[in-house]
């Protein structure tokens, strides 16, 4: 498995890297919400951005990612997070495109996510509009309803590759605990597979073990939480470390 290097922090290194979202609906909620992660120990920020009200509005977009830029010299992922996979709002094609050029020649941003079932065409296109921008790729695909099985996990992931990720995120619903036990061993099967760092989850409370695992099953980045969680299962950040250290090992 390759790392990605964003700002200095290695993506598929090490301990995984923990990652805290902003759920902020305005900007003076998005600026709040970063000022209380201060003192915390993460290594991402991620804005989502599904969130915010005013996601269509160009010049606010801009002003909202130019402020937190201008706030932090930590990696910034910029998630929008589709109805379709349990995203806040849903965007047309053409204004997911606009979206992503938007943010991308922002130059505020190191990361985007782009979802894979957006379909092939758009998702090549929105890939290239990111890396011409020297903007990496954390492209994903959700399941909140169920785990697929094995070989569709598999799959997905691939697919994410030929497509032109330079993370891989894949995030399931689990029903039973076999669920969890299948992610976690697809997981370790495809990290040592794909070249590209991949990030898995089982969501909800059952699958809570698979948000600490990342080192042992090779997932390098997880979702914690400061007050506000973006997905089921997300837990404090303060109590993740506790838990990742405890497992890390050289
Ligand atoms: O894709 C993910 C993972 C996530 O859904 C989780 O389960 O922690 C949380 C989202 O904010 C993020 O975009």
């Amino acid at each position: 498995m390759k790392v990605c290097t964003v700002r200095g922090i290695h993506i598929g290194e090490g301990k995984p890297k923990v990652c805290l979202p902003i759920v902020g609906k305005n900007e003076k909620e998005i600026i709040q919400q970063f000022q209380s992660f201060q003192g915390l120990p993460y290594d991402v920020i991620e804005l989502r951005i599904d969130f915010y009200q005013e996601i269509r509005n160009s010049s606010s977009l801009k002003s909202v990612l130019q402020k937190l830029r201008s706030m932090t010299d930590l990696p910034i992922l910029l998630t929008y997070r589709s109805s379709r996979e349990g995203g806040q709002m849903q965007l047309s094609d053409e204004e997911y495109q606009t979206f992503v050029k938007q943010a991308c020649e922002s130059q505020c941003i190191d990361l985007i996510d782009i979802e894979l079932m957006s379909g092939n065409t758009l998702v090549f296109q929105l890939v290239e509009i990111a890396h011409q921008n020297d903007i990496k790729v954390v492209m994903s695909n959700h399941d909140f309803d169920k785990t697929p099985c094995f070989s569709d996990m598999m799959n997905r992931l691939e697919q994410m590759e030929i497509l032109g990720a330079d993370i891989c995120k894949l995030a399931v619903m689990p029903i039973t605990y076999k669920d969890v036990i299948t992610l976690l061993n697809m997981t370790l099967e495809m990290s040592h597979k794909l070249e590209r760092p991949i990030v898995t989850m089982a969501m909800g409370k059952i699958g809570v073990i698979s948000r600490i695992t990342g080192e042992l099953t090779g997932s390098s980045m997880t979702f914690a939480s400061a007050g506000k969680i973006s997905a089921p299962g997300q837990m404090n950040v303060i109590d993740m470390q506790v838990l990742l250290e405890a497992i890390h090992h050289d």
